[in-house]
């Protein structure tokens, strides 16, 4: 008997992926009263690190609060293959979408240990061991106020929060921005770890991060999603990424 063989996500003629654990069609989003996304299609690969990038202001952070209800949307949204384009947030983070926030929103009165319990999603596994294994600093600092940690451990704190909760798909906004070199590279350890347990989309400006962690990249410009593909084949394009980014790529290992 043949063995059963694990499929792998396979980018097809168009660039989507053709086995995904979230999509989105067609999305369109609103943010007072002005329409910030105007079309997105996008598949976060079954595993690994799918990116969503693209220059400020194109609307990456209102794509993803948009699949979290965060915002008014409409198009079709599914978590594998369930439509939860119509859901409260709660409902779709209780199915299992973990978000986690560009500004990281750590509740600085509370200790860190507080801020992991508060975070304990109900009818969830709640997976401790894993969260202190990758970040051992949290428990060593649990009675510490969250408000006190430095931006590189607020970011700790916020990424072990959802990674407290089982998963099926992760969300991560931004989580280097603003951090000094040596955190970047910590935060980016961290993310490859999540990635090995929980599919992630993640918006990324920093491109050895993008480069060192995404298998496919999600495009956008003004609102729109416009290219879809394998990520190292996107970053080793430097017209591509010149038209897209407005930052010239070349070779591999050099951003
Ligand atoms: N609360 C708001 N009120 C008005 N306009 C907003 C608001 N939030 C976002 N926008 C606008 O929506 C557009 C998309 O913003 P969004 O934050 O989604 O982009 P982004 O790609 O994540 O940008 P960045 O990379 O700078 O974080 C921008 O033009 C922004 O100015």
């Amino acid at each position: 008997m043949t063995p059963a063989t694990q499929s792998e996500p396979v980018a097809t003629a168009t660039g989507q992926v053709s086995e995904a654990v979230l999509s989105v069609r067609g999305l369109q989003a609103h943010v007072a009263g002005q329409q910030v996304v105007e079309h997105v299609d996008l598949d976060v690969a079954a595993t690994g690190v799918t990116a969503l990038l693209g220059r400020n202001g194109v609307g990456k952070t209102s794509t993803i609060k948009a699949v979290m209800g965060l915002i008014g949307r409409s198009g079709q949204i599914t978590l594998e293959g369930r439509d939860i384009a119509d859901l409260p947030t709660h409902k779709v983070a209780q199915l299992g979408v973990g978000y986690v926030p560009e500004d990281r929103e750590v509740f600085s009165a509370l200790t860190v240990t507080e801020n992991l319990r508060i975070a304990e999603r109900k009818g969830h596994d709640h997976q401790y061991d894993l969260v202190y294994d990758l970040f051992p600093e949290l428990k060593e600092r649990g009675s510490q106020a969250a408000g006190t940690l430095s931006g590189g451990q607020q970011q700790m704190v916020s990424l072990a929060r959802a990674l407290l909760n089982t998963n099926r798909v992760l969300l991560i906004d931004e989580p280097t921005k603003g951090l000094a070199p040596r955190l970047v590279q910590e935060v980016g350890q961290v993310l490859a770890r999540a990635a090995e347990v929980v599919p992630v989309l993640l918006v990324e400006q920093n491109l050895q991060v993008v480069r060192d962690l995404a298998n496919h990249a999600v495009v956008l410009t003004g609102g729109r999603s416009v290219h879809a593909g394998p990520a190292a084949e996107f970053l080793n394009d430097p017209d591509l990424t010149q038209r897209l980014l407005g930052v010239s790529t070349g070779a591999e290992g050099a951003v």
